[in-house]
């Protein structure tokens, strides 16, 4: 039953045992090795405090240590492990106000969220399910470790987690869990929103994202989160068929591209999302439109690097309907006359020289972006003559 990615770790958790503590696979892992769904990261809990971690391995890193979580580096992997504990609330939305370390499993178990990522593994494989964990592997069943409302009063991010969960696998949300969920939710505005964005992201790829957004819509979930709280169409008009969005850029993207009357500076700013994240929303909202007005044009392609294609191809499946292959994606970008502006003939320093009347400034910029457009469209080839001979009739920018 251990595959390859557990059975690396097994010294680890005997290392562990050798000093006297106990060690066990815990959580998302030992849910998604019954489900024989890929593994994201290995988990250890431990009834080893941080720092006796720390006198065991000689490579630890200190992340988390009054929660009682240390990377321990192991065989060139990180391993989180974290000491069994109970914790308090977390009436800042990030961390739990004050945690105990505990001697025994059984007590870390009770303090976790759902009974499918309440499970613990040893190093034989043997599951420690107290709360019927594998049952509801089973029946396909969300369902808090005892009572829900105390659950999510602990955290509010659970219940995010729960539609996160029912969007990722598929399952059915259990009664009283949906209850408490209902009956909780006003919590989740004052929980940061940096929490709520990661676990929203992973809801929108979810492969049964349709499960989802029925769950979203059901519990008014979304009255209570940035943006779709003061705009209810947004999740209202989701369409029937709804497809997984990889990235919260396409997300952005997405609704951006249906409800224009919200810019992509709104969302990034209500949802806390990275520069990053930013970059991509824009390209891809100017890609889409692109797409609508023009099909697949050169300059579509031209612009779209590898984490860009895989991200157009999804959001113009779910927009037109329309299926793109990476492949044909690749084929045609090859096809282009050039791949980056690095491979133009011409840089700002001929531009100078071409016009020594004129000083440095933008118009070199935006002179190049013309160029560039040109050579990628076939307007002109991309050789010196040509490209001088071009910027005689095309006149460049003044300022
Ligand atoms: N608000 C939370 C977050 C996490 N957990 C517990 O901590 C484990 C690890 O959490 P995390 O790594 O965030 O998620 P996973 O369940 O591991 O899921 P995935 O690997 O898909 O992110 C969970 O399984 C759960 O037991 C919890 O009880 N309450």
């Amino acid at each position: 039953m251990l595959t390859k990615q557990f059975l690396r770790v097994i010294p680890l958790l005997e290392k562990i045992e050798e000093h006297n503590h106990e060690a066990y696979f815990v959580g998302g892992c030992v849910r998604d090795l019954i489900l024989q769904r890929p593994i994201k990261d290995i988990d250890i809990t431990t009834s080893a405090t941080p720092s006796e971690i720390q006198q065991i391995f000689p490579n630890v890193i200190p992340v988390g240590i009054e929660h009682g979580t240390v990377i321990v580096r192991f065989e060139k992997e990180s391993y989180e492990v974290t000491t069994f504990r109970t914790e308090g609330d977390y009436s800042d939305g990030r961390h739990p106000d004050h945690v105990e370390f505990i001697r025994n499993i059984e007590q870390d178990l009770e303090r976790r969220d759902f009974t499918m990522n309440a499970l613990a593994m040893d190093k034989e494989g043997n599951i420690i399910d107290l709360f019927g964990g594998k049952n509801d592997l089973e029946n396909r069943l969300i369902r808090t470790v005892g009572n829900g409302r105390e659950r999510f009063n602990e955290d509010a991010l659970r219940i995010i987690r729960a539609l996160r969960f029912s969007s990722q696998l598929g399952f059915q949300i259990e009664e009283r869990t949906y209850d408490a969920m209902v009956a909780s939710k006003q919590a989740i505005l004052d929980i940061s929103i940096e929490r709520i964005t990661k676990e929203m992201e992973l809801f929108f790829a979810g492969d049964s994202i349709k499960n989802g957004i029925n769950y979203l819509v059901k519990t008014k979930i979304s009255d209570v989160l940035p943006i779709f709280k003061d705009h209810p169409g947004l999740i209202n008009e989701l369409p029937e068929e709804m497809k997984p969005l990889h990235t919260f850029a396409e997300v952005i993207a997405y609704f951006q591209f249906r409800f224009p009357e919200i810019s992509i500076q709104q969302w990034v700013k209500a949802w806390k999302c990275s520069n990053h994240t930013k970059r991509m929303a824009d390209m891809l909202c100017s890609d889409i439109k692109r797409y609508e007005a023009n099909g697949l044009d050169e300059m579509t392609i031209y612009r779209l690097n590898e984490e860009g294609m895989k991200s157009f191809i999804r959001l113009v499946d779910l927009i037109f309907n329309v299926q793109i292959s990476l492949t044909e994606l690749h084929h045609a970008k090859e096809k282009l006359p050039i791949q980056s502006r690095s491979e133009l003939k011409i840089n700002g320093n001929h531009l100078l020289s071409f016009f020594p009347d004129r000083k440095r400034g933008s118009w070199i910029k935006q002179t190049l972006d013309k160029i560039e457009e040109a050579v990628v469209t076939g307007k002109v080839h991309n050789q010196y003559d040509e490209i001088k001979e071009w910027l005689k009739w095309n006149p460049i920018e003044t300022n």
